[in-house]
């Protein structure tokens, strides 16, 4: 079998589309313009690349861009202070810090100060209980945007379905897991404690990996047919010895020709975790104004 490529690149860009729309409904029939803020400290290369492309992408759905950057020697207390402006601002419906955060900073602990309501992340401890107890909240965007892809793959209907999510990180292991138990699948988490992983990943219809371990998933753990959704990035040196390529946590061509459909890296979770995070910020300014969800 040779899996079907899952391009989220492509379901990105629709989301994305559909996410505009709903922007200039919002603008026509409120008089709303959703606002996000995206906060960055330090310089880290890529956390510079990723906060650019929210800000250009926010703009693209018409909504308006707010950026902070601190120095990587800001103090915790001076990047508290700018969360607290910003849950204070009736401009500002989402917040986001950028992850990492320099080590002397507390990640948790500035997470705990977003507004829930502002929380376009989905990681504030009231989001991720909303998640848990299968209440209305903000849903961090990696998770949901593989939801998404899994669901336009398969459907719709999860219900009975096997799913293994390898990784137990707040940000995606965890809600990952409550999603796919939302939608009925009979989910495990498996770790690094886990015991005869690929055994147990083969029993996976679905299969999530989110570990960061470079192309650990290989063709003989993925059942024949399975959906696998590789949430890795991970920059490792080109065989060539010029530079570095991206891979994920799946061997993508040992896995595809198991899988019945795969998600490359990159153009797979990737790109949906930015269209996510507009969604999140449309849903929070709906949620703000008394309006309901958006269908997206
Ligand atoms: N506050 C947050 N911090 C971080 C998050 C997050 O959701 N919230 N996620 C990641 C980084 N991230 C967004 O912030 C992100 C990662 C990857 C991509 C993406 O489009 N990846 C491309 C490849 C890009 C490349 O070449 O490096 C792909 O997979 O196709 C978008 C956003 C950690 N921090
Ligand atoms: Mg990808």
């Amino acid at each position: 079998m040779t899996a079907q490529v899952i391009d989220g690149k492509a379901f990105a860009a629709g989301l994305r589309t559909r996410v505009a729309a709903g922007v200039a409904r919002l603008k026509a029939e409120h008089g709303i313009t959703p606002g996000l803020a995206v906060v960055l400290v330090g310089e880290d290369p890529a956390s510079q690349v990723y906060v650019r492309n929210k800000g250009e992408q926010t703009r693209a759905a018409g909504m308006n861009s707010f950026e902070f950057k601190l120095p990587a020697d800001a103090s915790e207390q001076e990047l508290l202070e700018r969360v607290a402006a910003l849950n204070a601002d009736p401009a500002v419906n989402g917040i986001l810090v950028q992850l990492p955060l320099p080590r002397h900073m507390d990640a948790a602990k500035v997470i705990d100060l977003i507004d829930p309501a502002k929380d376009v992340d989905g990681f504030h401890v009231v989001n991720a209980g909303k998640l848990a107890v299968g209440a209305e909240g903000l849903v961090p965007c990696t998770p949901l945007g593989c939801l998404m892809l899994v669901k336009d793959r398969l459907g719709g209907n999860l219900a009975g379905l096997n799913a293994v999510v390898i990784g137990r990180s707040n940000i995606v292991g965890k809600p990952m897991a409550h999603l796919l138990l939302k939608e009925s699948c009979t989910v495990t988490i498996a770790h690094s404690k886990t015991r005869d992983l690929p055994a147990l990943a083969r029993s996976a219809d679905i299969l999530v990996a989110a570990v960061g371990i470079p192309q650990l998933v290989k063709g003989d753990w993925v059942k024949p047919g399975a959906t696998v959704i590789d949430v890795g990035i991970n920059r490792v040196p080109k065989l060539d010895g010029s530079g570095t390529r991206l891979v994920g946590d799946v061997d993508y061509a040992s896995a595809a020709e198991v899988a019945g459909h795969i998600t490359p890296v990159p153009g797979g979770v990737g790109p949906m975790t930015i269209a996510c995070l507009l969604a999140n910020c449309l849903t929070a300014a709906c949620a703000q104004a008394g309006l309901p969800k958006p269908a997206l």
